[in-house]
């Protein structure tokens, strides 16, 4: 995101917590932990066009600048933890844009009203960026659209002008920050499942019957927890749902295969961020919350806690009462 507001000619500091990954980025242009055969320089002159900032005092001061926008770009389980120890540097006024796709476990909350409460006020400028968007990608140039959504749909243009440009990136906006928060959280434990199909050492038939499937109870959980359908119809919804269950680049289809080849969640959570995993425990708290059946969030969640075996899970699923393809099964209480 970063790399996206120095593209648009926007003056970027990116506050991180180690010195020599900012010496690195402020000398040679680089930045050594993430994606660093990329140069963090659009322009092409020999200074980094995204400046490294690695003190509170920095950051402080940063954050007094008017017309500023702070991205948050951290793993949903980790940001309101963050916000919390910076909530005193913060200004009331500066307007928010969270790229976290979690549901926040300790809670069960949508990661927007985690942070809003880590900064004990209710009232801060925030909206919510989500869509089918791996960083790499991003950083190639290639083309891709997401969508930014807030309540006050003035704030979401702020995004979208901040951060759209005409030769790769394409930002939407959105009046439904719910069901973008839900979309973008809730595709993460299906792609988990997805990648779980692959290492059962299932083939195409398997996997799109259950991306189709997925797709329905996608819908009907984000519509039941305050979403709008066509939010899941869109980019932060079947978009990302696309993306991350067809790509082995998603970090979430990766540990679904990984784990199907018997490794333990915290060892690739070692390696990666995975968010399907929190975000699957809160799944299932909300279709219990609605009596709704998520056949799948429930099977992906079991497998997950290993409650089940792979060929249970199977049998489970396939066995389940036959029915017609548009009924609206998932809707009976479990
Ligand atoms: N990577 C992508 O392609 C991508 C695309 C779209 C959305 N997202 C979403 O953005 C969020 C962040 O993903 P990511 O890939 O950038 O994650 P990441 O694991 O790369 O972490 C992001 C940053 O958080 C920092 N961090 C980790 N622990 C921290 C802590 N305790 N305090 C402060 N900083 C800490 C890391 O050093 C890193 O710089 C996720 O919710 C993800 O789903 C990621
Ligand atoms: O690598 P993943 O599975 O965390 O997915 C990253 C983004 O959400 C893709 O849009």
């Amino acid at each position: 995101m970063a790399y996206a507001a120095a593209v648009n000619g926007h003056k970027v500091l990116l506050y991180m917590r180690d010195a020599e990954q900012c010496k690195s980025i402020n000398e040679k242009g680089y930045n050594p932990k993430y994606l660093s055969q990329y140069p963090l320089n659009p322009s092409g002159h020999d200074n980094p066009a995204i400046r490294g900032i690695c003190t509170t005092d920095e950051l402080a001061q940063a954050m007094k600048v008017t017309n500023v926008v702070v991205i948050l770009a951290l793993p949903c389980q980790l940001t309101p933890v963050w916000v919390e120890q910076h909530n005193t540097i913060i200004p009331e006024n500066t307007l928010l844009c969270s790229t976290a796709k979690g549901l926040y476990l300790p809670t069960k909350q949508l990661i927007g009203h985690a942070i809003l409460d880590s900064l004990n006020r209710a009232s801060q400028p925030i909206c919510f960026l989500s869509g089918p968007s791996f960083a790499e990608e991003i950083m190639r140039g290639y083309p891709t659209a997401v969508v930014v959504a807030s309540d006050q749909l003035y704030l979401a243009v702020q995004v979208q002008k901040l951060l759209s440009n005409a030769s790769s990136f394409r930002v939407y906006t959105s009046q439904d920050p719910i069901g973008v928060q839900l979309g973008g959280a809730l595709k993460n434990p299906l792609a988990v499942g997805a990648g779980m199909i692959a290492g059962m050492g299932f083939g195409s038939n398997t996997l799109s019957a259950c991306v189709t499937r997925a797709s329905r109870e996608l819908c009907d959980l984000c519509v039941a927890m305050g979403g709008r359908p066509e939010t899941v119809d869109g980019l932060s919804g079947i978009g990302d749902l696309m993306l991350t269950c067809f790509s082995s680049q998603s970090r979430n289809q990766r540990c679904g295969q990984r784990l199907m080849k018997g490794e333990g969640v915290k060892d690739i959570e070692k390696d990666f961020t995975v968010e399907g995993v929190a975000t699957a425990d809160v799944a299932v708290a909300y279709a219990d919350m609605c009596g709704l059946a998520c056949p799948i969030f429930r099977t992906v969640h079991a497998l997950i806690h290993k409650l089940i075996s792979p060929e249970e899970a199977i049998r489970d699923l396939m066995g389940r009462p036959l029915n017609l393809e548009a009924s609206r099964a998932n809707l009976e209480a479990k």
